[in-house]
């Protein structure tokens, strides 16, 4: 798959023939340098942004041949997404935040969205802030909350861009093993966005992007 972007400056080869196959359950660490189409890829991988060429296929879907609304609606229960910075709504206390993806898209019924909301809390070690609100609680705690509305659609795959930046090591490792273990616990397939060569470690797959494309 490709995507170029058409800027001033001309056409911006951003992502060039790429050929990926992720089965279902792995867990692929993608590394590269700044502005070398990490997050392009990743964006048509995760149905936000359409690719120039190819095809990206989710769960045996072909995603980019779907209308908008079709999309959108696979995008919420199939895929949960983390991305750099967890974007809670600040209004509203942290279990709010989790269950509203469920009764937004999947129509969910609200008590079984608040029961699924409080069982992952619970799993992301976060029942005593349920009531909090986004502000009140630490950088690392944020990202787990992010963690969790990620997954209350249980979703097939998790995205996740970058999802421990701007965090101290202790917890960047910390965040990094609580994906690495809804992987391993849940199936969940999981396609990460590091920096951090180490961290990648953990995958099944390391995967080097530079100038666009995969290296070996
Ligand atoms: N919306 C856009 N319009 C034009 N060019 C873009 C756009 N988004 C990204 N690019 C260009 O595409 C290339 C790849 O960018 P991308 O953000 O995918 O890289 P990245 O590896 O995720 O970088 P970083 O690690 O800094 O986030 C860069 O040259 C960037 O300038």
């Amino acid at each position: 798959m490709g995507k170029s972007y058409s800027t001033e400056r001309g056409l911006v080869h951003a992502v060039v023939g790429v050929d990926l196959r992720v089965p279902a359950g792995q867990f692929v660490a993608i590394v590269g340098r700044s502005g070398s189409g990490k997050s392009s890829l990743m964006a048509m991988i995760g149905g936000l942004s359409r690719p120039t060429r190819g095809v990206v296929r989710v769960s045996g879907a072909e995603i980019w041949k779907m209308p908008d609304s079709r999309l959108a609606e696979f995008r919420s229960r199939e895929m949960g997404f983390v991305f750099q910075f967890p974007s809670l709504l600040p209004t509203l206390r942290i279990i709010d935040n989790v269950a509203l993806p469920a009764l937004l898209n999947s129509r969910k019924e609200e008590a079984a969205a608040y029961e699924k909301a409080a069982e992952l809390l619970t799993e992301l070690e976060l029942a005593d802030y349920v009531d909090a609100y986004p502000h009140e609680i630490s950088a690392g705690e944020q990202r787990r909350v992010a963690i969790a509305r990620a997954l209350i659609n249980s979703p097939s795959l998790l995205i996740a861009d970058e999802p421990t930046s701007d965090l101290d090591e202790q917890t960047e490792i910390e965040i990094i093993d609580r994906l690495y273990r809804l992987n391993r616990d849940r199936g969940v397939t999981l396609i990460m966005v590091t920096h951090n060569l180490a961290l990648a470690q953990r995958a099944d797959r390391i995967l080097h992007i530079a100038n666009g494309g995969l290296v070996a």
